[in-house]
């Protein structure tokens, strides 16, 4: 028999550390609804962790959070009780076990050992058993035998199999498919081929995006960026892509402000606006929403080279200091005013131009923030919506006869896109929507208009949407 006293036991192994900080990133994300990127790059620079130690850290987290309603159902079906009744640190382990299983090429036995060892230095031995035997039963099935196993026939329920395969949320996955149904007429909401783009869409959402620069116009030009490395974007006159991501913060023009990260999409609605003609003064610009600041930035840069002025509103004040920060390196006065935008402090008719990029669910970006699809709900959805019609209503009154209002989201949700523009042109006889496409010249792909909206898998844009309004 083998002696088990303590001193003869072999010595328990250390948790791998790279394991151990992506599970605990995982852990403040989801019990403290932190931002995924934001508690990562912390994490990352607080250990030091760089090269392939942070890019498979990288992986692990946020492949988890991104991938998380499917590996929920996976572990239903292996958890011999229901997931709501386990600790969520048990959870968010037999995620991350999942996770390494199903989509990432780490060995099966080294995944599930590794996560065994974990559980044990984390919640202690007790709950290691049930890793174990639960990790096990997920490595007997590939991802795609799972899928068959677990979600509806596509021929039955093609939403239904899609939230599964692809990892969205069905209210996701509708709002998207009306979306997409609207912009090619004859296509049914709610498609049981892939003639509307859905499963690119989603694929698209499910690729983590590379990394735009933007090149603020008069402080930076692109030639710059290229020569640090990067290569011109596809549609923006000012964005660059930085192959293989790295630390934008190590080319100068980015250190110093006058570049910038943005995303194309980002771009392309903010330098539309700049281009919408008019007639008559083009001296005052207004963002009525500009936390934290992105746009602004690329709009005042804009603006000075018109010897134009941009004002920036952003009622928290924490975010107004990053706007703040953003418009540092850009000559001319620019403002930047702690207020709420629904409550204008300026004169009606003030502004020639006006951004209105209003909060909204963020359904475009979620490419970029791997846990936000399982966050959101359809009454955030319905919650913002005051919001974004009061803020539309005061960006029209902001603006002069003969001006022009740019209606943004970061949504392709059509509650919170036509909409909330419809609602509110339908109440006021005072502005009317024109054709925002000749605004994005040589980008193809834009649809019927007169608004647009930019997507992911066709444009490899977040999905921004954008209409344009006149006043008359
Ligand atoms: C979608 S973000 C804007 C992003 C920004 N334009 C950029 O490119 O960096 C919406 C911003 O609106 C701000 N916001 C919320 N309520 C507001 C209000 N009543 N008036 C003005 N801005 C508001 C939010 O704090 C947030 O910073």
């Amino acid at each position: 028999m083998s002696d088990r006293s303590p001193r003869n036991r072999a010595p328990q192994r250390r948790p791998d550390r790279v394991r151990q900080l992506a599970y605990r990133v995982i852990r403040q994300v989801t019990s403290e609804d932190g931002y995924a990127n934001l508690v990562l790059n912390k994490a990352l620079r607080d250990q030091r962790l760089s090269g392939r130690d942070a890019a498979f850290c990288t992986e692990l987290v946020h492949g988890t959070l991104r991938w998380q309603g499917t590996y929920d159902a996976v572990l239903a079906r292996c958890v011999s009780r229901p997931l709501a009744d386990l600790d969520p640190e048990l959870l968010d382990l037999l995620r991350l076990g999942a996770h390494q299983l199903l989509r990432m090429r780490v060995d099966s036995y080294a995944a599930v050992s590794e996560m065994v060892t974990l559980t044990r230095a984390e919640v202690g031995q007790s709950r290691s058993g049930l890793v174990n035997a639960v990790l096990r039963k997920v490595s007997q099935r590939s991802l795609d035998q799972w899928i068959s196993t677990i979600a509806p026939s596509p021929d039955d329920d093609h939403l239904g199999y899609l939230a599964i395969a692809k990892a969205h949320p069905r209210w996701v996955i509708e709002a998207f498919a009306n979306a997409l149904a609207s912009e090619e007429p004859g296509v049914l909401p709610h498609p049981s081929s892939d003639a509307s783009g859905l499963e690119d869409l989603l694929d698209a959402d499910n690729d983590p995006p590379r990394v735009t620069l933007v090149a603020r116009p008069g402080l930076a030009d692109l030639d710059e960026l290229v020569e640090a490395g990067a290569t011109r974007g596809r549609w923006s006159p000012y964005a660059a892509v930085l192959q293989g991501g790295g630390d934008p913060g190590r080319i100068g023009a980015v250190a110093t402000g006058r570049a910038g990260v943005q995303d194309e999409g980002s771009q392309l609605v903010a330098t539309a606006l700049a281009m919408a003609p008019l007639d008559g003064s083009d001296a005052r610009w207004l963002d009525l929403c500009a936390g934290p600041g992105g746009k602004s930035a690329l709009l005042a840069a804009l603006a000075n080279q018109r010897d134009a002025l941009l004002t920036a509103v952003e009622p928290l004040k924490h975010r107004a200091e990053l706007v703040r920060a953003n418009l540092r390196a850009i000559p001319g006065d620019h403002r930047v005013l702690v207020e709420d935008g629904t409550k204008p402090t300026w004169p009606a008719g003030w502004y020639d131009r006006v951004l209105a990029d209003v909060p909204c669910s963020g359904l475009g970006a979620l490419r970029r923030r791997p846990e936000a699809r399982w966050r959101r709900t359809p009454e955030d959805v319905v919650e913002l919506r005051p919001l974004q019609e009061a803020l539309v209503g005061s960006a029209i009154t902001s603006v002069r006869p003969g001006g022009v209002v740019a209606y943004v989201t970061c949504s392709p949700h059509h509650g919170e896109t036509r909409a909330v523009v419809d609602a509110v042109l339908a109440r006021r006889g005072d502005a009317v929507l024109e054709d925002a496409r000749p605004l994005f010249p040589g980008v193809p792909l834009l649809g019927e208009g007169p608004d647009v909206q930019l997507w992911p898998h066709l444009h490899g844009t977040d999905a921004m949407y954008l209409a344009l309004i006149r006043r008359i």
